[in-house]
């Protein structure tokens, strides 16, 4: 199985120097960095190219993450902002072709992370998200992109996709609605399981082989293995469904910035906070993930 780290780890802003995460990836012995697609629109060709060629070199795959700007909403009640993530998302499906990137993951079917002070319209955002998704999973298949993950998040980040079961049934409704959109899979991260589903282990089998993309992290967003996830159980559902997908861990340790915002990190999750702290607990974490997770 191919596992991977999220480039923010190490970051308090949604960007970074990705050509020094990709040799931080390999050096660690991760099989991908996942990046955010924040700042891919601002890249120029040669940018996409180095990212591209470094990659390869270092024999590291690349994955994208993508939490929608409110502008950037597929499923917005106004036509405007419908019309213009529309374009943002053609305009990201051929910057990740360039890349050689095949798989994106997130809210992509709604924006991130919601703003509550404004009333909730759940039916409207899953049927418009239904009908961006068709849209957008056909386009992206034109430009070779075999997974955008609808990731199932908690209640307090988005309300559209809270749980597996509601995952499946929203991906169902665009595979119905729109055949050359296969590509739209579920997404899970057992962080934002760990407060919403009733069994770890049954999502994982509700979503079964819909499943396209998985985040793994501690209750408290702390590496794997520092925590009381259930692991073995994880293991023993991915293997049960026969997950052959990317496991990218995305561990949250540290305030500051807009990632400690929109994260809500308000202290320090652990004592030392440095680069080489940070990596050594990473190596470590992906020895802990490889071994309880890898099934033969
Ligand atoms: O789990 C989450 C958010 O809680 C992420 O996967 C998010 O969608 C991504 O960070 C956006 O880049
Ligand atoms: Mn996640």
């Amino acid at each position: 199985m191919e596992h991977g780290i999220y480039y923010a780890y190490w970051e308090h802003e949604w960007t970074g120097d990705y050509i020094q995460y990709i040799k931080k990836a390999a050096s660690l012995g991760f099989d991908i960095l996942e990046i955010a697609a924040g700042p891919l629109p601002l890249y120029s060709d040669a940018q996409l190219l180095e990212l591209r060629e470094c990659a390869k070199e270092y024999g590291v795959r690349i994955t994208v993450g993508y939490g929608p700007a409110p502008e950037n909403n597929i499923a917005s009640s106004d036509a405007g902002v419908r019309e213009n993530a529309l374009k943002f998302y053609t305009d990201l499906f051929k910057r990740m072709e360039k890349l050689h990137a095949t798989l994106i993951g997130g809210a992509l079917y709604s924006c991130w992370p919601v703003d509550y002070t404004k009333t909730v319209d759940k039916k409207g955002d899953v049927e418009r998200g239904i009908e961006g998704m068709a849209k957008l999973g056909k386009i992206a298949a034109q430009c070779g992109i075999n997974t955008l993950g609808m990731e199932c998040l908690n209640r307090f980040e988005n309300h559209v996709l809270n749980t597996a079961k509601e995952g499946v049934d929203f991906v169902k409704a665009v595979h119905q609605l729109e055949g050359e959109a296969k590509n739209v899979k579920v997404m899970l991260d057992t962080f934002h399981m760990n407060i919403e589903e009733q069994s770890i282990g049954e999502a994982i089998r509700t979503a079964g082989p819909l499943l396209g993309h998985f985040h793994t992290g501690e209750c408290n967003r702390m590496v794997p293995g520092e925590g009381r996830i259930p692991w073995r159980e994880i293991h023993d559902a991915l293997r049960a469904i026969q997950y052959d997908g990317p496991i990218v861990m995305e561990p949250f340790v540290m305030p500051g910035g807009q990632i400690g915002q929109d994260i809500k990190v308000w202290r320090n999750m652990i004592p030392d906070i440095s680069e080489k702290a940070l990596d050594e607990s990473a190596k470590k974490a992906l020895y802990f993930q490889r071994y309880m997770l890898d099934y033969q």
